[in-house]
């Protein structure tokens, strides 16, 4: 439906590549040493909802985004680019002029664009990863506080690129003015962040917000974006918008009271919860950082998440990406892509061939799930308490398909008589080290995945298995090459099976190991 949208609002004889591109460029070399670039600068639902779980016309719009479904960030790939610089507030956990190209955290960008190159950028990577069916706008400051350039860019991506869902995540203080362009633009998804519904945490939180051509300070300033967030949302909701809420978890300020935000974004029709950590170093610059505010560990995150789980799934797989991030969740191609290299590029948009490409996706996808639901099928009738986190290696497509010594993160899945299910990932230090510092690593490796039962590799060496085992972790390459949770609930079965028997004992891995393992989640991250 929202293609069909898009189709019908861009002028068909455009829809086809050279001619637009040509008119980009033409655009783009216009723009050049004017713009902000090259500056150093259900019903039920949630992203582990399966085609089952959701109205179609709502699956239509997740199926393929990767933030909104869980199955699709296996496969699916998103893009951010980075035309919003200007914020309308303050966040004690944001600084935008830290910069670094190596690291991955909201805010941060390379190189700022403006609407034309970033359409230029859009129209070179879907070329080349005809998977990339998102692109979202989030920053690196607050797009809506740019609502010029935001705009732009969706209007030429909309035009030249129409199968591309469009995406934009705000802290909502403007949303309200907003909300009837975002309608008109066939913008499906929106993300607000909202950290508190209580002006009193918010104040904690934020120093300032300007609204309306004045700063306010303090509580006043809390409850005028608590106040504007909630009636976007409900503006949303009732344009069939689907909204996605992050929340910062911030442990002592905000951490308790995010069960009450849940329920209120809930009660306006949020389709999904994203609870994310912290991101707190004092090297960031931030207020948080500098005064020694922690994020939340790993554990601590999984339980809120838990807690408020219910009619409204939470997301789970959230990367916490920069404002320029391309490729699939947790790969960073962003370094292919800068803006001399794209302005270099031969793009041909070929509409056609990316739909192909999406096609055999969604068979390999659907090889996915139905390798799982036939899996699952063995364990209808189990009944036992036991729940077990696994750690797993994959390089993507949702197969268990990493050396263990490659793994740079591991995804972690919750088993019980229920399936398999994505619970979060924890990022590590790679084991391979050209034969320096393996022992180090190990270590870190051990503490980020402490509180898992097994870790799943396509391939293990010797030495590290043997320390796996030592800590109490099963170290278990015999489903290399095959999908993840077929292979985890094949997996949980046989252990049922041998403990019924009394052939092992169930052993939990309790606080002791987690406290060893508590990595803040961030570090996780
Ligand atoms: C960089 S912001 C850009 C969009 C918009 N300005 C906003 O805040 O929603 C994207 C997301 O990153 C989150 N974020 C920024 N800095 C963070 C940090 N230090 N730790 C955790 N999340 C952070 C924001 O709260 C927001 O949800
Ligand atoms: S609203 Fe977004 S961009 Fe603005 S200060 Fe907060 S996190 Fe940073
Ligand atoms: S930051 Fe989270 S929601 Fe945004 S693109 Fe990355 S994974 Fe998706």
């Amino acid at each position: 439906m929202q293609t069909e949208q898009h189709q019908s609002g861009a002028d068909g004889a455009e829809n086809h590549a050279g001619a637009n591109v040509d008119e980009i460029m033409q655009k783009v070399a216009e723009h050049k040493g004017c713009g902000t670039s090259g500056g150093s600068g259900k019903a039920s639902c949630g992203s582990g909802a399966g085609e089952n779980d959701l109205p179609t016309e709502i699956w239509e719009k997740v199926k393929n985004h990767p933030c909104y479904s869980e199955e699709a960030h296996h496969h699916y790939a998103r893009m951010h680019v980075a035309v919003a610089p200007a914020c309308n507030i303050q966040c004690n956990y944001c600084n935008r002029k830290y910069d670094c190209a190596n690291e991955s955290r909201p805010g941060v960008v390379s190189e700022k664009l403006t609407p034309e190159q970033a359409a230029k950028k859009v129209l070179a990577v879907a070329s080349t990863i005809p998977q990339m069916t998102v692109l979202g706008i989030a920053g690196p400051g607050d797009p809506l506080a740019n609502p010029e350039k935001t705009f732009k860019t969706f209007e030429l991506v909309a035009k030249y690129a129409p199968d591309i869902k469009l995406c934009v995540s705000t802290n909502g203080l403007t949303l309200p003015d907003h909300v009837e362009r975002l309608s008109k633009y066939n913008i499906d998804h929106v993300t607000i962040t909202i950290n508190m519904v209580d002006p009193e945490v918010g104040a904690k939180i934020y120093p300032w917000v300007y609204y309306n051509k004045k700063r306010y300070h303090g509580v006043e300033a809390a409850k005028i974006l608590t106040d504007r967030q909630l009636q976007g949302l409900e503006m949303l909701t009732e344009r069939g918008i689907l909204s996605k809420i992050n929340s910062v978890m911030i442990p002592g300020i905000n951490d308790e009271h995010l069960v009450e935000v849940n329920k209120a974004v809930k009660s306006r029709g949020a389709f999904l919860h994203n609870i994310m950590p912290l991101i707190s170093a004092p090297e960031h610059g931030t207020v948080f950082g500098l005064t020694g505010q922690r994020g939340p560990t790993a554990q601590e995150l999984k339980a809120l998440q838990d807690n408020c789980e219910g009619e409204m799934n939470m997301m789970r797989h959230c990367r916490q990406c920069r404002a320029d991030a391309v490729g699939l969740l947790g790969e960073d191609r962003s370094a292919e892509f800068t803006t001399d290299k794209v302005m270099e590029m031969e793009v041909s948009y070929d509409l056609e061939a990316r739909k192909a490409y999406q096609e055999a996706v969604e068979k390999e996808r659907q090889a996915v799930v139905d390798a799982k639901k036939a899996e699952l099928a063995g364990l209808a009738g189990e009944h036992s308490d036991i729940k077990m986190l696994i750690a797993v290696a994959t390089k993507g497509s949702g197969k268990v398909n990493e050396h263990f010594g490659h793994a740079k993160e591991f995804q972690v899945y919750e088993l019980s008589t229920s399936g398999a299910k994505f619970v979060g990932h924890r990022r590590v230090d790679l084991y391979c080290q050209g034969g320096y510092g393996e022992e180090d690593s190990l270590a870190t490796i051990i503490r980020a995945i402490n509180d898992c039962h097994a870790v799943f590799v396509a391939k293990i060496g010797g030495c590290p298995k043997n320390d796996l085992k030592a800590a109490g972790i099963d170290p278990v390459d015999q489903y290399a090459g095959e999908f993840i949770e077929q292979s985890a609930i094949a997996y949980f079965k046989d252990y049922l099976d041998k403990v019924k028997s009394g052939e092992i004992q169930h052993v939990e891995r309790g606080d002791a190991q987690i406290r060893q393992g508590a990595l803040t989640a961030a570090e996780a991250a």
